[in-house]
């Protein structure tokens, strides 16, 4: 069997080989051409799987019986054309969610520290509570910050769990993270969910994030109102057009990173491992492999805090030890500027140096230090 897979997802050859061919080709140079003879079809979100690329396939021979992305979004398939066809696609839900949550404790204590504030005094505002969104309202929770959740579909669901509505949300929150996934029909739709009379209407000194997907949030209005008044902290991590995404709103958020929020060697490893299961399911045989067989052990494991830090210093300190997101800012500027855009955001994607997620460093609290470890545990270290 012949197996086209993203040429940008690790352990492919390992997992996929096990179903027969496997050839890897850049995501956004999959074309019907590129699928010829294919039977498997194994994509991250830059591939845009929909009827006119199977049509295309198709014409070039392909014999398609499976589609698998190995991220969490979904929005570049669609999966009303794979049914039609009787094509069976999987997911990988959650896969990248702890990686995401890194992301934006990095971003969060990133900016407390260039404008002196207090983390745990700032009230965060949480729009779409799955797998990311909820994760990150545990994490803040247990870290002591006061938040709030907005997720109108759990809402209906949940009548028991307090959910807020987005107008409020925005009103009391200091802090505005948007996890939400690109929907753009029906009664919950999230195209520029976030748009210009919301952004507008955002309290002047909001820190406001987005590792959602970026047409969620209306980029235009954005640049606007950081032109027109610096009163905002912006954390961007997805953006309309990507990859040639707008170098003028790049340049006036605080953090602009290339869509790598969910780029933790260990949340690319489960979204690859839970599409081989997917896919070995698929056609009747076994997956042998599991996570442990695929990551490697991190290169930094373990690290010993004594006494004597303030306790947000210390937890500062373990985040960067593990993930500083300060590189991934820098790296794109300096791919835009030297690539252009739209090469250089895919060249850093491309090149991403290893990152390994929070849980992946055990911290022991030698003498004086143990008054760290609630702190450090509710960041997602693990304490010895
Ligand atoms: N930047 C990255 O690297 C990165 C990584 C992972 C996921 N993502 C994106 O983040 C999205 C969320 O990820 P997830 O794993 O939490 O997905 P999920 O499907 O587990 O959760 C999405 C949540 O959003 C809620 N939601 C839907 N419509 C809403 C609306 N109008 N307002 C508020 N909430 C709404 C859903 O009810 C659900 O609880 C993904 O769909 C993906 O597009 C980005
Ligand atoms: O949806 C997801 O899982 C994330 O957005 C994921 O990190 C995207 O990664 P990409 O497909 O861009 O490699």
């Amino acid at each position: 069997m012949r197996v086209i897979v993203d040429a940008n997802i690790p352990a492919a050859e390992r997992c996929f080989g096990a179903l027969g061919e496997v050839v890897a080709v850049p995501g956004r140079e999959i074309d019907g051409a590129a699928l010829a003879g294919a039977e498997a079809l194994i994509v991250r979100s830059i591939t845009r799987v929909d009827a006119a690329l199977l049509e295309a396939a198709e014409r070039a021979g392909a014999r398609l019986r499976f589609v698998g992305t190995c991220t969490i979004g979904t929005d570049h398939v669609d999966q009303a054309a794979l049914a039609a066809r009787g094509i069976e696609f999987a997911s990988a839900p959650g896969c990248n969610a702890e990686a995401v949550v890194d992301y934006v404790l990095s971003s969060l204590a990133l900016l407390a520290e260039r404008e002196e504030a207090a983390l745990d005094q700032r009230r965060v505002g949480i729009v779409g509570a799955g797998n990311v969104g909820e994760r990150l309202y545990r994490r803040l929770v247990a870290l002591g910050l006061d938040c709030r959740r907005c997720d109108p579909p759990r809402a209906e669901a949940e009548p028991g769990e307090r959910f807020y509505d987005l107008d409020s949300l925005c009103q009391w929150a200091d802090v505005l993270c948007l996890h939400t996934p690109l929907v753009h029909g029906g009664s919950h739709a999230t195209h520029h969910l976030l748009d210009a009379e919301r952004i507008t209407a955002l309290k002047p000194g909001t820190w406001l994030l987005n590792a959602g997907r970026g047409d969620c949030l209306d980029g235009t209005a954005l640049y606007q109102r950081l032109v027109m008044a610096e009163d905002l902290r912006a954390v961007l991590d997805v953006w309309e057009g990507e990859p040639g995404i707008d170098e003028r709103l790049r340049r006036l958020v605080d953090i602009a990173t290339p869509h790598i929020a969910g780029y933790s060697f260990d949340g690319k490893l489960r979204g690859t491992q839970q599409i081989y299961a997917a896919a070995m399911r698929r056609f009747g045989l076994s997956a042998r492999l599991s996570l442990d067989d695929l990551a490697p052990r991190p290169p930094l494991s373990r690290l010993e805090l004594g006494g004597g830090l303030p306790a947000w210093d210390a937890l500062r300190l373990c985040m960067r030890a593990v993930y500083d997101v300060r590189r991934d800012h820098d790296g794109l500027a300096r791919r835009a500027a030297t690539q252009g855009m739209a090469k250089g955001f895919d060249a850093w994607r491309a090149d991403y140096p290893l990152r390994r997620e929070f849980g992946t460093l055990e911290v022991a609290l030698g003498q004086g230090g143990r008054a760290l470890a609630p702190l450090l545990s509710a960041a997602g270290f693990r304490i010895n």
